[in-house]
């Protein structure tokens, strides 16, 4: 459905996208992971034909991005990272307006309002003022806007960020559903738990380059590692110093009194860290072991790129 060979951007001598190429299929949702000012929000400007690009080629759905402009991005609909509306309207009025503007018969948009108003459930406010949405509402008119004219592809960028627990929650489930609906998703995000729970498949975007794309479930194999969780009483002064040169011990996490531990042999692992973790003499009040999620494998990928 999408497809970026050799995608060059530079911003006068600043080369935020070096050379990037990866493929989207249909009805899938591919999520662009990435640091701030990775080249997130420049990737998406690029492919909904917002700003140019210096070299390279990108298809959608078959047809050259840059030849067949028009047409190719009536097939795209899109949700900036910080949409703005006319805060004085109404959704209704707001949606209305958008229906005008896009030549739609009036019947048609009344239609298509309703229809819009109940996809991002938001029917039951339809007629207070945006100025008086929440965040997350806001977001749900933005997707309205993104689907107004039923594109077969919708970019996210950053759809959850700056969403309170509940409205991700709400978010996110109004992805599956387009997906569901047979649409193809290409998102951008740095939560990773969310990216995580809706994406197929992932693209990592890192110094310029992409250091991975596919799917999530083949990097989640990969990448598979064990990893004890363990929290202390108080925080373990020296554990990255005590635990450095220990060879079966790949890499040390600390949040607070939280910490993880990566480790490389797991049976070594098993006999070897109590003792270990007896040696600091601080009283331990979790302990668990897990497999890595993918914030573990993005950081470790990151890393091996040489950027932490
Ligand atoms: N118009 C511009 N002119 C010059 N530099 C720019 C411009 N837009 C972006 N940049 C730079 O390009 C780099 C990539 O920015 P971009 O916004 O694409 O990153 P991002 O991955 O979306 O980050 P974030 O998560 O913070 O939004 C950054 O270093 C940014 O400062």
């Amino acid at each position: 459905m999408i497809k970026v060979i050799n995608l060059t951007k530079k911003y006068g001598n600043h080369e935020v996208l070096k050379v990037i190429s990866f493929e989207v299929r249909k009805s899938v949702i591919y999520g662009l992971l990435g640091r701030n000012g990775a080249g997130k929000t420049t990737t998406m400007n690029i492919l909904t034909g917002l700003i140019d690009y210096d070299e390279g080629e990108i298809y959608i759905d078959g047809k050259m991005l840059k030849r067949n402009n028009r047409k190719t991005l009536n097939k795209i609909g899109y949700l900036p990272e910080n949409p703005s509306f006319y805060n004085y309207m109404t959704a209704y009025e707001y949606l209305y307006f958008i229906g005008e503007i896009s030549g739609i018969p009036y019947k048609k948009v009344k239609m298509r309002v309703e229809e819009l108003l109940e996809t991002v459930r938001l029917r039951d406010y339809a007629k207070k003022k945006i100025k008086e949405y929440s965040r997350g509402m806001k977001q749900k008119l933005g997707l309205a806007v993104a689907l107004f004219n039923n594109p077969e592809i919708i970019f996210l960028d950053e759809p959850t960020s700056a969403l309170d627990p509940e409205s991700r929650h709400d978010i996110l489930n109004l992805i599956l559903d387009m997906k569901k609906n047979g649409k193809t998703i290409f998102l951008s995000t740095h939560i990773l738990s969310d990216a995580e729970r809706v994406c197929d498949y992932i693209g990592i975007l890192d110094n310029g380059i992409i250091i991975f794309s596919g799917e999530l479930r083949e990097l989640k194999q990969k990448y598979i590692q064990p990893i004890y969780d363990i929290t202390f009483e108080t925080f373990p002064q020296n554990i990255k110093e005590k635990f450095n040169n220990i060879e079966w011990i790949e890499g040390i996490k600390i949040y607070n009194d939280k910490v993880s531990i990566y480790v490389n042999d797991i049976e070594v692992a098993k006999r070897n860290i109590i003792d270990e973790i007896s040696k600091l003499k601080i009283p331990v009040i979790s302990f668990q072991i897990r497999e890595s999620n993918l914030e573990d494998i993005f950081i470790r990928m990151v890393k091996e790129n040489g950027n932490i």
